[in-house]
């Protein structure tokens, strides 16, 4: 077989892969209706309170006689007058600006006593975290309104006061979230690297740990304002606020008094503290959607999803004129024009994959090669039909005369029965949950027609076909009680159980030390040779490739550069990149090494 470099001409005219970007969020924000309707909304009611200084038409408390319980349009007073002669847009501007200044105060000390508190607990732990925790319990158990009221006896009217106690009593709602989070980045990879170059506390926590906290604490924030909207109203209309002041919960009160004569006084105030609540609450749930990892493809309008998709699915599927991207006829699994997009948040697709072409034959192991990030593994779930749910999917993958691609029944039927899948990380693909054996049973039993006692004794049998020792033993162990290796080994059992035509590999020995790789490779070439699978194995090593593989595919940029058998990509590489490649590797020498005798 000869090497087929196979050229990219119009790469340079292409697409960069995926466009990102800090402020992605702001735009995937600024995308939703709803979200924008909601910031209007609330730049508007901003403008109204700030503004009353200059544009409101009266003083808070000017009194007019004329204006006693007149209705809305009475001239000079469009939303009409209270039952004290107070002009009530006048009163509602005077008052949006009160309101807003309280729910400042709430959200800046609850901000100052819950964000600090969670990093300090979250990332040090120590007598700091149960002792944090504890006052926070503490707080969460006290009646809010009640301390409130305990506070006005003391205070008085006072709302920089009562609004920073109240922002004290949901601080406990920011310290959990923020420890929550931080708890689950403070093991992260790099947060140790970031340790181990020496870098302060401080700045971990100011570096990566904020990062981290940033949206969720931003979405809280918004929920915390809209309550804050409300206790504000609250506390004013339980007369605990100041008489002298306007503001809407203030005003409510005074309005209610006034009911049965002056219906339309409390239409306005109630109307604003319940539209800026909404607001914020929904303001609050768009945040969500645009700061959570994947929100690029919900955010994307269904038409323009489902044109994309279209687009996609009418590519031509064969574009060579003599036919040579055909699918092969002796091959077991053809994958022919493969793409895979998926939807930016500027509602393009970023393709991942762009019209990738493989065969793999009965007994034989392609390597599938690449550096990071070049689409192996998005190549390899295509086939298997695991991508995510937003993946836009064009060209073909047929198997057994069959366009799976085409038939998704079809490519859920074959998963696991005909084209199984051994995976990269052993230990995070077993349920931690139950037995060895209960999930290699369940697994056999799910794709044949066995009794559980059949099941269990051909799991036995394959799992000391694999390799391992006492089957009866790890049989029933959990996943934690043992190794990678032998997790990787029980996970090839698994794979190989339900009698496959073809195995997808994607890095099974990455996680694994090099002892235990090479008995891994063995395996797997022993289990070819014994039952003439084809196998696709996904990897970044061009020592693997060189160990097991008889045929191999360089993958860059989503595109196949090269491919063919094993000895020619290594004799005589074509493609730059693949001469790149095999120059940054430390090449196995394939001449075999002779033997004494
Ligand atoms: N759900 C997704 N949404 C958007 N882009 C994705 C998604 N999944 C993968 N990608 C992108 O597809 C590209 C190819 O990813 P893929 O996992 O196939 O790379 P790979 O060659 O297998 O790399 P590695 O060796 O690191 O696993 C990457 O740029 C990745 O960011």
């Amino acid at each position: 077989m000869t090497t087929q470099p196979v050229a990219a001409p119009q790469e340079a005219a292409e697409p960069a892969p995926a466009r990102r970007g800090r402020s992605a969020w702001v735009r995937r924000l600024l995308h939703n209706p709803m979200a924008l309707a909601c910031l209007v909304f609330l730049a508007a009611a901003l403008v109204f309170g700030l503004s009353s200084p200059w544009l409101a038409p009266y003083a808070p408390n000017a009194t007019q006689l004329d204006a006693v319980n007149a209705p809305p349009f009475t001239p000079g007073h469009v939303l009409g007058g209270d039952g004290s002669g107070r002009d009530i847009l006048s009163r509602l501007m005077w008052g949006t600006q009160r309101t807003l200044f309280a729910c400042v105060i709430i959200l800046c000390s609850a901000l100052v006593a819950g964000v600090p508190a969670g990093l300090v607990a979250g990332y040090r732990r120590g007598a700091a975290d149960p002792l944090i925790n504890w006052v926070s319990d503490l707080i969460m158990t006290l009646p809010g309104i009640v301390l409130l009221i305990a506070l006005y006896t003391l205070t008085g009217p006072n709302l920089v006061a009562a609004m920073t106690v109240f922002g004290v009593l949901v601080a406990p709602s920011y310290f959990r979230l923020v420890r929550g989070v931080v708890l689950g980045v403070r093991g992260e990879l790099y947060v140790d690297a970031a340790k181990v170059m020496g870098l302060s506390d401080t700045r971990i926590i100011g570096r990566h740990i904020l990062w981290a906290v940033r949206a969720p604490v931003i979405i809280q924030s918004a929920f915390v304002l809209g309550g804050g909207i409300a206790i504000q109203a609250a506390v004013d209309f339980l007369g605990l606020g100041d008489p002298s002041k306007a503001s809407w919960g203030a005003m409510l009160q005074e309005a209610f008094a006034n009911i049965y004569t002056n219906g339309w006084s409390v239409v306005w105030p109630a109307t604003l503290i319940s539209l800026t609540g909404l607001a914020l609450v929904l303001l609050g749930n768009a945040l969500r959607d645009a700061l959570q990892v994947g929100a690029a493809q919900h955010a994307l309008p269904r038409r323009r999803r489902a044109r994309l998709a279209a687009e996609f699915a009418a590519r031509p599927k064969t574009e060579s004129p003599e036919g040579e991207r055909l699918p092969a006829t002796d091959a077991l699994l053809s994958v022919r024009g493969l793409r895979v997009a998926y939807p930016t948040a500027d509602e393009a697709a970023a393709e991942v994959v762009r019209g990738v072409d493989l065969d793999i034959r009965a007994g034989e192991i392609r390597g599938l090669v690449g550096e990071s990030g070049s689409g192996k593994t998005q190549t390899a779930f295509s086939v298997l039909g695991i991508l995510s749910a937003h993946a836009l999917v064009g060209g073909w993958v047929v198997f057994d005369g069959e366009d799976l691609l085409a038939d998704p029944a079809a490519q859920a039927r074959s998963r696991g029965r005909r084209i199984a899948y051994v995976p990269q990380e052993p230990m995070t693909n077993l349920d931690p949950c139950f037995t060895v054996g209960t999930q290699l049973v369940h697994g056999l039993r799910a794709v044949r027609l066995l009794s559980a006692a059949e099941a269990k004794s051909e799991v036995l049998a394959l799992l000391a076909r694999v390799g391992i020792k006492d089957p009866e033993h790890v049989f029933r162990l959990y996943p934690h009680q043992i190794s990678g290796g032998m997790a990787q080994r029980v996970l090839i059992c698994g794979a190989v159980a339900a009698g496959p035509d073809v195995i997808i590999a994607d890095e099974p020995t990455t996680a694994l030390d090099v002892t235990v790789q090479a008995e891994v490779l063995d395996l797997l070439r022993e289990l070819r040779d014994e039952r003439g699978l084809g196998m696709l194995l996904v990897t970044h090593n061009f020592g693997v490739v060189a160990d097991l593989c008889d045929t191999v595919s360089v993958m860059k940029d989503g595109r196949i550069v090269e491919s063919g058998d094993v000895r020619s990509i290594f004799d005589h590489p074509r493609h730059p990149y693949t001469k790149e490649l095999l120059s940054s590797t430390r090449v196995v020498d394939l001449e075999e090494v002779p033997t004494d005798g």
